[in-house]
């Protein structure tokens, strides 16, 4: 799918929310909330609202955001219970097929990395390749949890981009 700003603006909050829910995984109450500061600009607008929700939330709700998020080469993706979005940027960076040396060293860092924060370790998959992901973990778990809250978050925005910007136009200075 691949709407312009003007078609997403006049959508009623269902519809809204059935497309937009997953933006920021399993996250739909973010998408409905930021449904009441329509209309959009552009898709950059509707980028910044959801920004900025999520940066007026509590320590525990920005927690509680990263919580929301599958390991990476974890349970959801050996069981098939990924998300869509989540299940193809997985694969996009190769998770799906990690040998079993490579599948027990996520397990292993993504428990340590849990056991420390609280939350899970989020990355954005599509910006990353395996090798990356797997030096990303092992140096982020020695991290402040206040830095890896704050790290996490950046990467669930990058996801949140990218999510947007596969259902809605990218900004075009031409168009109005
Ligand atoms: N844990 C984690 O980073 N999960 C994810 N990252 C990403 O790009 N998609 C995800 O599901």
């Amino acid at each position: 799918m691949n709407m312009d700003i003007a078609t997403v603006n006049v959508l009623p909050y269902e519809d809204f929310v059935n497309i937009f829910g997953n933006v920021v995984e399993k996250c739909p109450i973010i998408t409905a909330a930021v449904w009441s500061g329509r209309p959009f600009l552009n898709l950059t607008a509707l980028e910044t609202a959801i920004s900025e929700f999520i940066d007026a939330l509590p320590e525990s709700g920005k927690e509680g955001i990263l919580r929301c998020h599958p390991d990476l080469a974890g349970r959801d993706l050996q069981s098939g219970t990924l998300t869509r979005e989540s299940r193809e940027e997985q694969a996009g960076s190769g998770m799906d097929v990690l040998n079993s040396a490579e599948v027990s060293r996520m397990a292993r860092l993504n428990e340590e990395y849990k056991e420390r924060f609280g939350f899970p370790f989020v990355i954005c998959a599509r910006m990353n390749d395996k090798a990356n992901i797997l030096r990303q973990l092992s140096e982020r778990c020695p991290n402040e949890r206040a830095v890896e809250r704050a790290r996490g978050i950046e990467e669930v925005k990058k996801i949140c981009r990218l999510r947007l910007q596969d259902l809605v136009l990218t900004d075009s200075p031409n168009k109005l």
